[in-house]
């Protein structure tokens, strides 16, 4: 590994899974976070920069009054239509992508945490982390957070959850794996756990596992 490099942690989850949780609390222990999520939003508002290939390429409706992405459409568009989610990726992907890395060349903290909800589905992302973090919960779990924080119906979420991969790929890409299907406060000791694990591979006292580099 390039030692300019910092050790670098892809935190993965489904829908609602808990991830922005889990990356809070890596924060509060001084890891530097890249969440893509925050990146897409940013690309999206009025002015950002995808919106001239996204209306170009969805039509003037997808954007609101304010020349912002129309989300709730977006959304209803491309998670019953599979072709329109893969020719919003085809755009917003590869900036994402860009953002995220200077975001992570940027980094001050001991080791880089990115918050991709799609790395296993993208292999671009795998190979670019050396350490793959899923947080993990049961399905219904999922659907009744999501549900409750973004009023959604249940078949609503379960179509985005659709669109992602399948929680047993998921947990077969883990190197390691939070259990998020208690309540916020089991998530610190597996925390604290990691923290520590990851600033030992950052500072070389323990070899990351070969497979990972
Ligand atoms: C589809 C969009 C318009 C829905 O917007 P909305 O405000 O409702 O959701 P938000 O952006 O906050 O995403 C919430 C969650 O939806 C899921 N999700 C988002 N995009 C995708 C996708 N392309 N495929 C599967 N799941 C997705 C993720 O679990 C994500 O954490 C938006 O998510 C989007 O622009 N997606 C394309 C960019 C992308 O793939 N982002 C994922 C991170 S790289
Ligand atoms: N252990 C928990 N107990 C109760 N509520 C939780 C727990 N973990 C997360 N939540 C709540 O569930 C919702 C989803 O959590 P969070 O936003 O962290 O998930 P996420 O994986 O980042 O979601 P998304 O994929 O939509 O970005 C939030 O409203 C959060 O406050």
């Amino acid at each position: 590994m390039d030692k300019t490099v910092k050790f670098s942690v892809g935190l993965t989850g489904g829908i609602g899974s808990g991830k922005s949780a889990v990356a809070t609390r890596f924060a509060a222990l001084g890891a530097t976070i890249v969440d893509t999520d925050r990146i897409a939003h940013s690309m999206t508002v009025a002015g950002g920069p995808a919106m001239p290939a996204l209306v170009a390429e969805f039509g003037p409706e997808f954007a609101d009054a304010s020349g912002a992405m129309d989300r709730a459409r977006m959304r209803a568009l491309v998670f019953s239509d599979a072709t329109a989610k893969a020719r919003l990726e085809a755009i917003l992907h590869p900036m994402i992508r860009s953002a995220a890395e200077a975001a992570g060349a940027a980094a001050t903290g001991p080791y880089v945490i990115y918050d991709v909800p799609l790395l296993v589905e993208s292999g671009s992302w795998r190979s670019r982390v050396q350490r793959v973090l899923v947080v993990d919960c049961p399905e219904a779990t999922q659907v009744a957070r999501v549900m409750a924080r973004n009023q959604m119906t249940a078949s609503q979420v379960q179509a985005i959850m659709a669109a992602q991969a399948p929680r047993s790929a998921r947990l077969a890409a883990a190197d390691d794996i939070i259990n998020n299907e208690g309540d916020l406060t089991a998530l610190d000791p597996q925390i604290a756990r990691l923290h520590h694990l990851y600033l030992a591979f950052s500072a070389g006292t323990i070899t990351i596992p070969s497979q990972r580099l």
